[in-house]
């Protein structure tokens, strides 16, 4: 599983996109922009929203961790900017098997790009940029500022024959 974390914009989907076309095996790209995308268009009443939601993130997990407990590769793209996502995702996934990355951005590109793509709310990566890395702890980070996307996932398809154990996700579960 490799678990690609960063703020909107960062360029998480892109790279995806472009793992998929150089991974050796066939493997699935997991947005979690993909599940709020299913979610049915009704509006929901504010009082509600977060617990919609909270309930659309836990079903992410759960859908990922079912698709890698089916045996498959995937390559996860999310946003870790609340603390208990984090932990949901290291109480299902195996830890084993993640090779958690680091997208990193500097704001003023995020900002150009999230004017630029004009599908993402003004200041949304502004307001994800001090929290998603928060929790600090990678097995890789790349840094699209200046990268493409399909360097990025080269670099990624690189690391993993000789990728180091214990991985990050088990180093955080070891202490959590
Ligand atoms: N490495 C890059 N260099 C330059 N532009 C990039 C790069 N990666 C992505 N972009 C551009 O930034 C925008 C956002 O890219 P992308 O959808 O991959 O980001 P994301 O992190 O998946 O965003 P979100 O979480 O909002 O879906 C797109 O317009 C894309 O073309």
């Amino acid at each position: 599983m490799i678990f690609l974390n960063g703020t909107s914009s960062s360029g998480k989907s892109s790279i995806a996109r472009e793992l998929l076309d150089i991974l050796d095996e066939p493997a699935f790209h997991l947005p979690v922009d993909a599940f709020h995308a299913m979610r049915s268009r009704r509006e929901v009443a504010p009082e509600t929203l977060g617990t919609v939601l909270r309930r659309t993130w836990m079903g992410f997990h759960r859908a990922v961790a079912g698709m890698a407990a089916g045996g498959n590769d995937v390559v996860v793209d999310h946003v870790l900017s609340e603390e208990w996502r984090l932990r949901d995702c290291l109480a299902l996934f195996p830890a084993e098997d993640v090779v958690l990355v680091g997208v990193h951005c500097s704001l003023e590109e995020l900002e150009r790009r999230e004017q630029t793509r004009g599908d993402r709310p003004a200041g949304l990566a502004a307001r994800q940029f001090t929290r998603v890395h928060a929790h600090g702890v990678y097995d890789l980070t790349c840094d699209t500022t200046a990268t493409p996307a399909a360097e990025c996932a080269r670099l990624i398809k690189e690391f993993l024959p000789g990728r180091p154990t214990p991985t990050a996700f088990q180093r955080m579960a070891a202490r959590a």
